[in-house]
């Protein structure tokens, strides 16, 4: 469904993260795993179609932009900004509401109930600069519910959440996936990919490793990933392949 063909993904011509070759099936669960600086980010800006490719070739099928639903990380979302959690989440709606059309009765019922999904009953008059991390991330699943996107990326949606949070949370990705949707995240929680995601990519600037996350994951892969060198030098050559 989401087809990858030696793809280069990068900033100011520099390369963040090259030779990227495969296919994200329809339905995949798809961990992305990998040292900080790796490229697991600009991979996911990239499938969303935020950043175009250096090189190489991103095919999306038969998908549009709206039907990719894309959680930032947290640190991305400005939180001072004056919302409240029930307009947060009621934005999930605008591929079927349109930015500047009202909500009916419907669409409000749907709203409270993604909030009810998500355990948010009750806070949809809050401001989201009052929420907690945890409960901010509630939230913008309950946006995700609504978006009802056939493919969602993820940007470590679990970091600084805590138990419960993640396990209400991976709930609603199980429900996700067992509805046939793809999921892909970004996670640093090897145990809990091991547990949760069956297929895992290893990046480390480029794949190391893509498929069932237990080979995905073995030892030796780990410490190949490790050994990425950490710097991002915007005087590094233009890659090889690629430089026109
Ligand atoms: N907007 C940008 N402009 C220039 N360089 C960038 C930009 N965004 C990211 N980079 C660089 O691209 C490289 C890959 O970054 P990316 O955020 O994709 O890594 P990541 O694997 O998601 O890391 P982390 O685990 O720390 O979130 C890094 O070296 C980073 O400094």
């Amino acid at each position: 469904m989401l087809k990858l063909h030696d793809v280069t993904l990068g900033y100011d011509r520099h390369p963040a993260v090259h030779h990227i070759d495969g296919e994200i099936a329809e339905g995949a669960l798809l961990a992305v795993v990998g040292p900080n600086g790796a490229g697991k980010s600009t991979l996911l800006k990239g499938l969303m179609g935020a950043l175009k490719p250096l090189g190489g070739r991103i095919d999306r099928g038969a998908l549009g932009r709206r039907d990719i639903a894309y959680l930032p990380q947290a640190a991305e979302l400005d939180r001072s900004f004056p919302i409240e959690v029930f307009d947060l989440v009621a934005m999930g709606l605008w591929r079927r509401v349109g930015l500047f059309g009202g909500l009916r009765r419907a669409d409000r019922e749907r709203v409270a109930e993604a909030l009810s999904a998500v355990g948010l009953e009750g806070f949809g008059r809050r401001a989201i600069g009052t929420l907690s991390g945890g409960q901010l991330q509630r939230a913008l699943f309950a946006r995700l519910l609504l978006q009802d996107a056939p493919v969602i990326l993820l940007d470590e949606p679990f970091a600084a959440i805590d138990a419960r949070t993640v396990a209400d949370l991976l709930q609603i990705v199980a429900r996700w996936h067992d509805e046939r949707r793809t999921v892909i995240a970004v996670l640093h929680d090897m145990e809990l990919v091991r547990r949760a995601f069956p297929e895992t990519l290893l990046l480390a600037r480029r794949p190391v490793a893509w498929g069932p996350t237990a080979e995905a994951l073995k030892p030796e892969r780990l410490l190949e990933a490790r050994a990425m060198p950490e710097a991002f030098d915007d005087r590094a050559p233009l890659c090889g392949v690629h430089a026109a």
